[in-house]
């Protein structure tokens, strides 16, 4: 349900609570139109999950904590002092929503933890707190690991994104567009060639909007251009995003990350992962043990409402893979940096 917004929503604003109320920035519809839609019910934010209005691991994370809020409330109105019982159905909706994204999974689980000590009074003002603090804190590590992906730039170089692992799939500032933004300011960046990223063109869509709203020179180019610019040897750097990141340092993200990161380590191109310490999971020794999505192949029959392949054509639509750690020469999180991930530097990393 559409309603009055706080805010034309801008690449910060993916997830707004205003008065009471989550706002998401309806990413489908993005640059084309800017819009929010307000959400009351925490079914409904799951609903928004796995649409797609909100996308991108962190954003998906911090929707899910606003959720959790908007749960607690109705739990509360609903059973009173009964309310942790009848939260239950709205959290397992909510972590139904997507399977790949550990930060989904990560939120919930932080959000449980404080319900646990939490008494029979009205949870709600207790719930949003965290899910602020989830929120500031996400931000707070994309500037973090931004800066410290920025670092190991040498520079002016040209970089590749893939995707849109920006401040519009995060709680604000970005992961992989993070390092773009503190490199750039740094001046260790000239152009982002931005791979548009099939089906879902989160990179002509996303990427080009937030790059050329902060000013910083953006080219879009085919997933399939990727190679040959890369021949060209003006690139540096390939920096993307990660949606789970196993114990060993494999990196799942969005389909075709894995062939760029075998592109790249062909051409002596340098791999960096940047990801939050949220969308790390240590419980999954490999990649092999990610669950990778597959969403609707009508998502890849068809583009911008038109019908593109044959009636009856045959289909599949994985949404993610999974790049092997020894294909990545950096994993950047607000922690610290890996170069040449192993479990063992996982682990010390994690702590
Ligand atoms: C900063 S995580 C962004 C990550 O999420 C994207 O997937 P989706 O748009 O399907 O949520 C993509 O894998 C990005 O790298």
């Amino acid at each position: 349900m559409k309603t009055t917004i706080p805010t034309v929503p801008t690449p910060d604003d993916a997830a707004v609570w205003h008065e009471g109320r989550l706002y998401l920035a309806d990413q489908r519809i993005l640059p084309e139109r800017a819009e929010f839609i307000a959400y009351d019910v925490a079914a409904d934010v799951a609903d928004a999950i796995r649409a797609m209005v909100v996308r991108g691991a962190p954003a998906i994370g911090v929707a899910a904590a606003y959720g959790v809020v908007l749960a607690g409330r109705s739990a509360y109105a609903a059973a009173t002092e009964g309310w942790k019982a009848a939260i239950e159905s709205d959290l397992e909706c909510l972590a139904a929503s997507r399977p790949t994204a550990v930060n989904l999974f990560w939120a919930i689980r932080r959000m449980r933890s404080l319900i646990d000590t939490l008494d029979a009074t009205d949870p709600t003002d207790r719930l949003l707190q965290e899910a602020i603090a989830i929120h500031d804190e996400d931000r707070a590590a994309n500037r973090r690991l931004g800066d410290l992906g920025a670092e190991l730039i040498a520079g002016p170089t040209n970089v590749i994104t893939h995707c849109n692992a920006g401040a519009a799939a995060t709680g604000g500032y970005g992961t992989a567009l993070g390092v773009v933004r503190s490199a750039y300011a740094a001046g260790k960046i000239v152009r982002v060639y931005a791979d548009e990223t099939r089906p879902w063109m989160q990179g002509s869509r996303l990427t080009a909007w937030e790059l050329m709203h902060d000013g910083i020179p953006v080219t879009l180019q085919a997933d399939g251009a990727a190679a040959s610019l890369m021949a060209t040897g003006g690139v540096g750097w390939v920096i993307v995003g990660s949606d789970r990141i196993a114990a060993n340092g494999d990196v799942a993200n969005k389909i075709g990350t894995y062939g760029l990161a075998v592109m790249a380590k062909y051409h002596g191109i340098k791999f960096m992962v940047a990801a939050p310490t949220s969308t790390v999971d240590m419980e999954i020794a490999s990649g092999a043990e990610i669950p990778i999505e597959e969403r609707d192949p009508e998502e890849l029959l068809s583009c911008g409402g038109r019908r593109l392949a044959p009636a009856g054509c045959d289909a599949r639509n994985p949404v993610f893979d999974v790049t092997p750690a020894s294909l990545v020469d950096a994993i950047v999180t607000e922690r610290g940096v890996v170069l040449n991930p192993t479990t063992e530097k996982m682990r010390a990393l994690m702590g």
